[in-house]
């Protein structure tokens, strides 16, 4: 499951990450349009706090308040208790990484320059700056190969890689990120968003990242603030308590139909009773009178399931890691079979039992009273 992160080691940097409070604020444009409407909020210390909501309800105004690139009109927002109003953008921005949609890099640098840019502006000597962009690089996921080339012969994908390490070369405590991932297709939105909570395990930086995908909200956020048009908040609570307990009807609207299924994604499969008399190994004779069994190597490791009905043949099969992937990931596995079990792996892939109807279906019925 996710956010293992959340526990063991200590973080890294969170003397230097910042609080972020939104205290009353207001964004009114010189043509009338209230874009944020007395914003009280809080983004803690080495949190993600995702600000979504549906298009035009102030996302983007409310995040670039913070690195004043716009002006509130009321109220204050606060870094660790001191008005950003009162420091000047450019030491103001020092402290803060910024991360757009498109990544926004220099058409015509090199991607060690692009993500170099901050250090030559804080006038890092060039080899110290270009060896910071290297680790960073490797950091976020890039093939060093890479550096020497301009961001036009780059994948949507590494692009924003890019992006993000160029927002963290001079190690800001705040990291602001809009949209970023949105431009990108489904598989390679899901590995960067896996890589920014491993990067984010590491660093603990004070992050507002803001979406209009619930989705991701709830995924990489560890407080979703839900905003409606004309800049209010509605709620901003945990991902679980989002989706549990919506305080209105349109909170309840935007996390959509499926928002119970979702749910699902923080019940812990730890608990759910696997049986192991259902499998065989390789070769071996059925002998058990059971309609499917699932065939396993000699290491333990599956190889699909062979139904009564059809000798000879091997089914497909889902795997979930037990204890570690929810309870989502458990039904899903389940689905993909024709067994209509889910295969219980260990981290390396061996097969630890299996998930049967019976013992799903009674997680379900837990799960719903959660
Ligand atoms: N410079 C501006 N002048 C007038 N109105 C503006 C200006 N910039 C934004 N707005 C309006 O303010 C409101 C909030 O805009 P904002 O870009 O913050 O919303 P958003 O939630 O980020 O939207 P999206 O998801 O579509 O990017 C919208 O009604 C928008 O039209």
């Amino acid at each position: 499951m996710r956010r293992s992160w959340h526990g063991g080691r200590g973080p890294a940097t969170s003397e230097r990450s910042r609080v972020i409070t939104f205290d009353a604020v207001t964004k009114r444009y010189p043509d009338g349009t209230v874009a944020v409407d007395s914003l009280s909020l809080e983004a803690p210390t080495g949190e993600i706090t995702v600000l979504v909501g549906p298009s035009g309800c102030g996302k983007t105004t409310s995040l670039r308040m913070i690195n004043r690139m716009i002006d509130a009109s009321e109220g204050r927002i606060l870094l660790d208790g001191t008005p950003v109003q009162g420091i000047d953008p450019p030491t103001l921005r020092r402290g803060i990484g910024y991360v757009i949609q498109q990544a926004g890099l220099f058409p015509h640098r090199k991607i060690v320059d692009n993500i170099a840019t901050v250090p030559y502006l804080l006038g890092w000597d060039r080899r110290k700056a270009r060896s910071r962009a290297m680790e960073l690089m490797e950091r976020v996921g890039l093939d060093p190969s890479l550096a020497g080339r301009y961001p036009f012969q780059l994948s949507g994908g590494q692009q924003q890689r890019v992006g993000v390490a160029r927002a963290l070369a001079a190690d800001p405590p705040v990291l602001l990120m809009d949209e970023p991932f949105s431009a990108v297709d489904p598989i390679v939105r899901t590995s960067l968003q896996e890589e920014l909570l491993r990067l984010q395990s590491e660093l603990r930086k004070t992050i507002v990242f803001v979406t209009h995908d619930i989705d991701e909200a709830v995924k990489l956020g560890d407080r979703v603030a839900v905003l409606r048009v004309g800049g209010r908040l509605a709620q901003v609570a945990d991902p679980r308590t989002l989706l549990t307990e919506p305080a209105d009807d349109f909170v309840r609207e935007f996390l959509g139909h499926d928002r119970g299924i979702r749910r699902l994604q923080f019940v812990p499969t730890d608990g759910l009773r696997l049986r192991t008399d259902l499998t065989v190994k390789e070769g071996a004779g059925r002998g058990v009178s059971e309609p499917w069994l699932l065939v396993v190597d000699g290491d333990d490791r599956p190889l699909g399931w062979a139904s009564g009905a059809r000798p000879g043949e091997l089914e497909r099969f889902g795997t979930f890691v037990h204890g570690r992937d929810s309870m989502r990931a458990a039904l899903d596995a389940a689905l993909l079979s024709p067994s209509g079990c889910a295969v219980a792996v260990d981290e390396g892939g061996r097969v630890v039992g299996v998930a049967a109807r019976e013992s799903l279906d009674q997680a379900l019925a837990e799960a719903a009273h959660v």
